[in-house]
């Protein structure tokens, strides 16, 4: 499991280093200092174990959730996991490749790209007859980093979508909400101004 840790961690890293790049952010302000905040910043492993359920059309594994990452990876036993398709309204099954990776983009990476990645609502579906585990490994900045919208892709403040917030904003969150119950983090962050669509 530690190696396994090390290994997804550097995965994290290039595919981030991939994403900043395909935002155009610059190399020298943006994308080297973020890395390193990467480097230097948290790991959350979440190991999930759903037991078989009898009736899974009543239950779920997880309720829908985004998760508060810049990058998730998950890796999974078996299929279960689904994400919400935005354009219609309807849960998606991510098929189960053997040894593959699924990897989504979570809250502070919609805020840092000012929406232009959208951070995936997902859930845990359950199996009449078998136990489903999975890996997700979340990446994110420090504990007190904050991660704010890129300034390369705003040209005034007023045109940022989100506002900033590090992970122990998420965890002062978490305490006072219930995202069974379908709050959301990501939803706090978003800036009402009239220059947003
Ligand atoms: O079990 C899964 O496939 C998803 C796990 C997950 O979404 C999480 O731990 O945040
Ligand atoms: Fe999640």
């Amino acid at each position: 499991m530690g190696r396994y840790c090390e290994e997804v961690k550097k995965v994290s890293i290039e595919l981030m280093k991939a994403l900043l790049e395909s935002l155009n952010l610059n190399p020298k302000t943006t994308i080297i200092p973020l890395t390193k905040k990467l480097e230097d910043g948290m790991q959350v492993m979440a190991v999930n174990c759903y037991p078989p359920c009898p009736e899974p059309e009543l239950a779920l594994g997880l309720p829908p959730h985004s998760d508060y990452s810049c990058l998730t990876i998950v890796y999974q036993n078996c299929q279960g996991l689904e994400i919400m398709d935005s354009t219609t309204s309807s849960w998606k099954l991510v098929p189960h490749v053997p040894h593959a990776l699924q990897v989504h983009v979570g809250d502070h990476f919609e805020v840092l790209s000012n929406g232009l990645f959208k951070s995936i609502v997902h859930r845990a579906t359950l199996h009449r007859d078998r136990t489903r585990l999975s890996i997700a490994s979340l990446f994110s900045l420090g504990m007190d980093d904050k991660m704010g919208v890129a300034t390369e892709l705003v040209d005034d403040d007023d045109k940022k979508k989100y506002r900033e917030s590090s992970f122990r904003d998420f965890i002062d969150f978490l305490a006072s909400n219930d995202i069974a119950q379908g709050k959301n983090f990501i939803d706090t962050l978003k800036i009402q101004n009239n220059n947003n669509d």
